[in-house]
């Protein structure tokens, strides 16, 4: 199999690395390109074995996959690289939020299958959450699920449920680390170090994470279990429910969908 990378960046090498460790793919199977930050690409050469590759007909000859993994604004850039040297049989896999499948098609100007995916950065420990959406005639849908699954929960959603899977789980992981960053100062207040404030964040985080990939217990269950009669934590979560967190939380995801729309606009 020949799966080419256009895009060696942050989504993209989250991806290749978790497919390479989930040992799904050989590094021998991908090809990465970029646009100038050759030495960022070169350095998967070393770390991972994968090919780093600038000549695009070389890319695109017999690939089974094209993964269109660079910013949306710079799409047209990777089409004009691609057009002249793009084969029937390949299939394309786009990672950019906002591109319609359409866009895609009418831009490559072949009728290429082409797979939407909105995936997110845990890939790299393989457990993102992708979102896919296939084009009309898109065959062996299950060849790329499976690889996915390779690095993540797999979520099959209509183009029209992309810019909301976008806000929710491809931006997700980000505003879950804002809020963990505040968290981290807010400790550093209480009188912590920097340091020691980030590390008990960290263990903290990655504790309530693991009890939630291990144990069934709803998010209310676990928080109640917590929380004792006239104790600590009813003293504190009387006053978090002051805040509209809820609401907060609501338009911060409306605005990242809302952004994914604009993006989507032709
Ligand atoms: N980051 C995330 O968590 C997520 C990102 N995405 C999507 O993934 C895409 C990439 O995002 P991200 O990885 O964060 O961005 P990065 O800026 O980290 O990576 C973009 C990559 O695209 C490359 N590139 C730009 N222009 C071209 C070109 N003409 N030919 C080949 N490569 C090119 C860049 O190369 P160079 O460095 O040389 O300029 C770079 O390797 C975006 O569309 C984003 O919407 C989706 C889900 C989550
Ligand atoms: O911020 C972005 O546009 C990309 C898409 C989802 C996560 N990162």
């Amino acid at each position: 199999m020949k799966i080419v990378f256009f895009g060696a960046g942050n989504m993209a090498s989250a991806i290749f690395t978790g497919m390479i460790e989930k040992g799904i793919v050989k590094a021998d199977d991908i090809y990465i390109t970029s646009k100038t930050n050759r030495v960022a690409a070169m350095e998967f050469k070393e770390s991972l074995g994968v090919n780093v590759s600038y000549d695009d007909a070389e890319l695109c000859a017999d690939a089974d996959y094209i993964v269109l993994a660079s910013k949306p604004q710079n799409f047209k850039d990777v089409a004009k690289r691609i057009r002249p040297y793009l084969e029937e049989k390949t299939k394309l896999i786009s990672v950019m939020a906002g591109i319609q499948i359409l866009t895609i098609q009418e831009e490559l100007g072949k009728g290429n299958s082409v797979a939407r995916i909105m995936p997110n950065t845990n890939a790299m420990v393989q457990y993102s959450v992708n979102g896919i959406a296939f084009s009309d005639g898109f065959d062996n849908k299950d060849e790329l699920i499976d690889l996915m699954a390779s690095f993540g929960k797999n979520v099959v959603v209509g183009e029209d449920g992309m810019d909301n899977i976008t806000a929710a789980t491809g931006s997700g992981p980000a505003f879950l680390y804002y809020i963990y960053e505040q968290y981290a100062k807010s400790l550093e207040e209480l009188g912590f170090s920097k340091e020691d404030a980030e590390q008990l964040t960290r263990n903290l985080v990655i504790g309530t994470g693991k009890t939630l990939s291990e144990r069934p217990e709803s998010f209310e269950k676990l928080r109640t279990d917590i929380t004792s009669k006239a104790g600590t934590t009813e003293a504190g979560l009387n006053t978090l429910s002051e805040f509209k967190l809820r609401e907060m939380i609501t338009d911060t995801l409306g605005s990242a969908r809302d952004r994914s729309k604009k993006l989507s606009e032709r």
